[in-house]
């Protein structure tokens, strides 16, 4: 059995990024921009007011009176010229005339009959923004996944249209003769897949899609015919069917079809029976069908595989620190995610493992927040130790 470690970057190995595609800004949260942007104008365009009030000349004191010789609003430039000892209308985005070095705030003013005095000498700044302050003509956004705010910036850039990395299709092959789909009625001795529903929704918040394909029965034949339905897909996940047992032929009947084998089984809890390869040039992850297994297999491997695909840095699942609450006996060789309870408390959460790991329990995962990462052969860890953990609430 393989280490963790060395079947993520096994799994990696087989994951690139895909090609590129253009899509419109309202179309791109979410996505990952290939390439950097480049800003084709100023922002602002010109040297704006940042308040509503009077734009003039210089630093007068207190008492200083101004005609008011035309006005300034956003989207209207000022046409005239501003003379010394003159003001300008102005509100808040407009451009500020020509020459002048100050905004002074309508509340700082009385204002009489086309005059303007000044209340007290004008404080606090010019309230004009440079032309060019937030981004200049070729500044760049780098490649990212992108947030609503990163699409704000890129609209600003006069930039319609990004460049992003093609979503990956992953289908998704459920295994097994005791399986129905949710909804239908299920023989006394049949369950209802369950595993599909969190994979495709982990896939699709990743930004990749998902395609349920139909169930495979326990037989060579309908897993051949399954698994040559997912051969467009840019990922094949199979669910199950991946151990010793008589029953148990996706690693079989994929290497009947020629799967090139990265690895199979690793020092890992759950999880153990996971395997990997390329089948006929498509990466694929053959996950073990306890529903737990499947889904930390999936935090901790095929999400991975999807940034990378999506041309994001390769990477392991982020790991994030919390207080242990309770003591816990030295974990042996293969490494524990431990599903896991977080209660916030001030500086790092506390963490405290269910007390049960059964990984076929739905349940407790549902309750999860988190998976407590016991490292391979870590040493008995006492209540107060700083551990890594997985965060399940994203
Ligand atoms: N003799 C051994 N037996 C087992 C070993 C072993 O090393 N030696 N490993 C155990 C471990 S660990 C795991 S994990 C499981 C994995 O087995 P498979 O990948 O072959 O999965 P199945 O046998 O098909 O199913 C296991 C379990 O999960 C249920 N299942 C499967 N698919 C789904 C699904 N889509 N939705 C909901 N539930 C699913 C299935 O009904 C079984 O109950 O093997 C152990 N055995
Ligand atoms: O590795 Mo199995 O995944 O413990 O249930």
């Amino acid at each position: 059995m393989i280490s963790v470690e060395e079947a993520l970057a096994r799994t990696l190995a087989l994951a690139a990024p895909l090609p590129v595609e253009r899509v419109a800004l309202g179309e791109a949260r979410g996505r990952v921009m290939a390439r950097p942007a480049l800003a084709t104008r100023d922002q602002p365009p010109f040297d704006a007011s940042a308040m509503d009030g009077y734009a003039l000349i210089g630093d007068p004191p207190a008492g200083a009176t101004f005609p008011v010789v035309g006005e300034a609003a956003a989207g209207h430039v000022y046409a005239g010229t501003l003379g010394p000892g003159e003001a300008v209308r102005i509100f808040t985005g407009a451009p500020v005339p020509e020459g002048a070095t100050r905004v002074v705030l309508q509340e700082d003013v009385t204002a009489e009959g086309g005059t303007i005095r000044l209340n007290a000498a004008a404080t606090g700044g010019t309230h004009i923004r440079p032309r060019g302050q937030d981004f200049r003509t070729g500044d760049s956004l780098s490649p990212r996944r992108l947030r609503p705010n990163d699409l704000a910036l890129l609209a600003a850039m006069n930039i319609p249209e990004v460049t992003v990395t093609r979503r990956p299709s992953v289908a998704l092959i459920a295994t097994g003769d005791e399986l129905v789909m949710p909804g239908e009625v299920p023989r006394p001795d049949q369950i209802v897949a369950s595993n599909s529903f969190a994979l495709k929704a982990l896939v699709e918040a990743e930004g990749a899609e998902a395609r349920l394909l139909p169930i495979a029965r326990d037989t060579e034949d309908e897993l051949r015919t399954v698994l040559d339905l997912a051969s467009d897909a840019d990922l094949i996940v199979t669910i199950g069917g991946a151990s010793v047992g008589d029953h148990d032929l996706v690693g079989k009947v994929a290497a009947g079809m020629g799967l090139e084998r990265a690895f199979y089984k690793i020092a890992m809890r759950p999880g153990k029976p996971l395997m990997a390869g390329r089948l006929r040039g498509v990466p694929m992850l053959g996950l073990p069908g306890n529903p737990v297994s499947s889904i930390v297999c999936a935090h901790l491997f095929l999400l991975p595989m999807l940034r990378a695909m999506l041309g994001l840095p390769p990477a392991p699942a982020p790991l994030l620190r919390a207080e242990l609450s309770v003591a816990l006996p030295a974990n042996p060789t293969r490494a524990h995610y431990m599903r896991a309870r977080l209660t916030r408390q001030d500086g790092l959460p506390r963490i405290e493992p269910f007390s049960s790991q059964d990984s076929a329990l739905l349940r407790l995962l549902a309750e999860a927040d988190a998976l407590l990462v016991r490292p391979a052969d870590d040493g008995p860890r006492a209540p107060g130790d700083l551990v890594d953990y997985i965060s399940l609430n994203s």
